[in-house]
């Protein structure tokens, strides 16, 4: 497996060793060994989510306080998004600082997560499927949103898109009104 923490070194960039034949491919999507020596982090997920999404669609910038923060292995299994993280630890020399990579069925790319960090995905293909593994349950009286355009974060998001929200996505806090991880 290929392992690459990005410029936030926190959040890791994983691709999985793909084996190809002449019936299509074979791949580990999840191997705890590989991913606790990618990660260094002996995790264990207790949920897997799957979410499909037309063009355009953007979900995010969520993540759940403690005692409910939830790491995530996420995944794109049909289609294309970019996914970004926003680190929203206070406490941390990267506080407010994003990254991103896009993740696709062609490209097999998993993005690790850690707690402490705002997560959400733009869908670039007609539709995507995106699946994902959490640490810690669904709690959504511990969920809160970060507005995805909030000039502060300065998210470089893929050029003209004109994004499709919940309406809870487009009631977004912005960062510097949103709780944040001490
Ligand atoms: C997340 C979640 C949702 N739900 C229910 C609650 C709603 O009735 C429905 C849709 O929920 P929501 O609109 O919050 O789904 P997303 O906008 O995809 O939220 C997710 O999108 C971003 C990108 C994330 O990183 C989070 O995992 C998560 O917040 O599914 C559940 O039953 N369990 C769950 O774990």
């Amino acid at each position: 497996m290929k392992v690459t923490p990005l410029a936030i070194p926190d959040v890791i960039l994983l691709e999985p060793k793909v084996f190809g034949d002449a019936r299509g491919f074979f791949l580990e999507s999840y191997n705890q060994e590989s991913f606790r020596q990618a990660t260094g982090r002996n995790l264990q997920f207790v949920q897997d989510n799957h979410s499909r999404s037309s063009k355009g669609v953007l979900r995010g910038l969520h993540y759940q306080l403690a005692p409910k923060a939830q790491g995530k292995l996420v995944r794109v299994v049909s289609g294309a998004v970019f996914d970004v993280a926003v680190d929203v630890r206070k406490g941390s020399s990267t506080f407010g600082q994003w990254v991103g990579a896009e993740l696709s069925e062609e490209n097999h790319r998993q993005m690790w997560i850690p707690p402490g960090f705002a997560h959400g995905f733009v869908v670039l293909s007609e539709t995507a499927d995106f699946l994902y593994k959490t640490t810690d349950y669904y709690a959504p009286e511990l969920e809160r949103c970060i507005a995805w355009n909030d000039p502060t974060i300065g998210i470089q998001w893929p050029a003209n898109i004109n994004p499709v929200l919940s309406d809870k996505d487009r009631q977004g806090k912005a960062l510097n009104e949103a709780e944040c991880f001490e």
